[in-house]
């Protein structure tokens, strides 16, 4: 028997069915955002820091398509599109000390103290390494938020941005899976948002196992799961605005 949760607690409004996993989700296209995780050159563009450090974005091409296509149809409907933005000030001030366990765990700035005539390049704000891919520029009306840890939710804007206009869900896309997208999504979970991941417009760091445990653990425990092609195909039947019907 396929299940569907309604989202909207009863309002009116733009509503669309989302066909996703475990449960499809009827959602309100005005409480709904779509979250772009981190699409930087540093975590998808050979050159970046993760290509650096040796891990493989081969897959990353293909993320950035589906990224595109959805943000296309999310815009045509105006529905709200947030960019997160990692990384720190180029002096690293952002990033912790030898007192956060960033310091320790992040591994730009590990492969920064490893490859010394890297230091200054690798997620600092205002770099090629930081900057957001050219494929997927924010236009005018996205909102970008800068974060410093894996979690956008954390010494951020994230929450009072959402709170301050309604939004109760949020469709992720980004890099990576297993990571930010995850690390975020578990805080959005336990901040009483509706988190939704397109599995193929995400990426993970690591061997593919990753992905699978990513989309796993989104599904059982923290959210929902659809793909491009069905939210593309859903937000379409929307009008633009309210005020356009
Ligand atoms: N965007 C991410 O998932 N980042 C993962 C690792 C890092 O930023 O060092």
């Amino acid at each position: 028997m396929s299940t569907t949760i309604d989202t909207t607690g009863g309002r009116a409004g733009r509503k669309l069915t989302l066909p996703s996993r475990p449960e499809a989700l009827t959602i309100n296209a005005d409480d709904t955002a779509i979250v772009v995780v981190d699409m930087q050159n540093a975590y998808s563009t050979v050159g970046g820091y993760v290509d650096l450090a040796g891990f493989d974005i081969s897959g990353a091409q293909s993320v950035i398509e589906n990224i595109r296509l959805t943000l296309e149809a999310a815009r045509a409907a105006n529905v709200t599109v947030i960019y997160f933005q990692n990384g720190w000030d180029p002096a690293y001030v952002e990033a912790g000390g030898e007192g956060s366990p960033n310091y320790h765990k992040s591994n730009a700035l590990k492969h920064m103290r490893a490859n010394p005539e890297l230091q200054g390049q690798l997620l600092a704000k205002g770099g090629w390494d930081y900057a957001i891919v050219d494929a997927l520029t924010p236009q005018p009306g996205d909102i970008v938020v800068a974060k410093t840890r894996y979690s956008g939710f954390f010494n951020s804007t994230m929450d009072s941005t959402l709170r301050a206009r309604g939004i109760k869900n949020l469709v992720f896309v980004g890099i990576a899976t297993n990571v930010c997208v995850e690390s975020s999504l578990r805080d959005a979970f336990h901040l009483e948002y509706f988190g939704v991941v397109l599995e193929d417009a995400t990426h993970h760091l690591g061997p593919k196992l990753m992905q699978d445990a990513a989309i796993y653990n989104i599904e059982k425990f923290f959210g929902w799961v659809s793909n491009t092609a069905d939210f593309c195909g859903a937000i379409s039947q929307i009008a633009p605005t309210q005020s356009e019907v």
